[in-house]
């Protein structure tokens, strides 16, 4: 059997270390992440989900455990250099892009993720019918806004540009956190339709956290509770698809 494309081995953090409120976040996460998963991520407030994520990104040091990526252990490893194969959509819009720069040359940057990122201007014009193309994808008019700079977009374009910037080169590891919480209804199903087809036509490897349930149900092949620090089930494939929001919701409470 092939390697998992990621895998933490009892993952443990802790915040205030060395106090007297030192507090363990992440209790022993054992997880493996299989070429082709997405994976919606589900917990209540405070459960470790963004934790989970600043683990897996190398923004927060892991203080036990192991993480793996195709087999190399990169506990260690830096966010910058975790970024050769790690792609993040935030919840801001603002997070996701350079506001000054069009969203072109936004897109020209993020084919260099994870390389010494200088831009070639005349490497635009070459790209500029397939960034057009890509970003007609998106449904929401971004393609007839190709020079404008970025701060200058409605945030559901800008966050669009964010998504397709973590996705324009192909990252191992996709990591979606809340990226459509804060849109309008209609502009976030518009996203949520777009990034499924992304994923699933393109077989990237994905982690999506939400706060809906229909959500986290409607979406990917895994599904996982995230409580008070450890995941508290795992649901796959048939598992999945017979899941309610019922039973989910039981994890909830009390
Ligand atoms: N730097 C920090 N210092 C102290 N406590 C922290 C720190 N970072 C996170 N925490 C605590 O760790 C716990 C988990 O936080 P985290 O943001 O991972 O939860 P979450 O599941 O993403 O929550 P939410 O759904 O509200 O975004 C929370 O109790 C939070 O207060």
């Amino acid at each position: 059997m092939n390697k998992p494309i990621l895998e933490l081995k009892n993952v443990q953090t802790l915040v205030n270390k060395g106090t007297a409120n030192q507090t363990k976040i992440l209790k022993g996460i054992n997880l493996q992440i299989n070429a082709g998963d997405f994976i919606t991520i589900v917990g209540t407030n405070g459960a470790g989900k963004s934790t989970l994520f600043n683990v897996i990104g190398g923004n927060l040091r892991a203080d036990g455990g192991q993480i793996l990526h195709n087999g190399q252990d990169i506990t260690r490893t830096s966010e910058e250099d975790r970024t050769a194969f790690l792609a993040r959509v935030f919840q801001d819009p603002k997070l996701g892009t350079a506001p000054r720069m069009t969203v072109a040359e936004n897109m020209l940057l993020a084919t260099k993720r994870g390389e010494h990122r200088h831009l070639i201007f005349r490497q635009l014009k070459q790209n500029m019918a397939r960034f057009t193309k890509l970003a007609a994808t998106m449904n929401n008019g971004l393609e007839n806004r190709m020079t404008t700079a970025t701060g200058a977009l409605s945030g559901g374009q800008r966050q669009a540009l964010s998504f397709l910037m973590a996705t324009l080169k192909r990252p191992d590891i996709l990591l979606l956190d809340e990226h459509t919480a804060a849109l309008d209804p209609h502009t976030s199903l518009n996203l949520l339709h777009a990034t499924n087809e992304r994923i699933t036509t393109g077989h990237l490897t994905a982690l999506m956290i939400t706060h809906h349930l229909e959500d986290a149900l409607t979406y990917g092949n895994r599904l996982i509770v995230l409580k008070d620090g450890q995941i508290k089930a795992d649901f796959k494939g048939e598992a999945k698809q017979v899941l309610t929001v019922d039973k989910l919701y039981q994890y909830f409470e009390d």
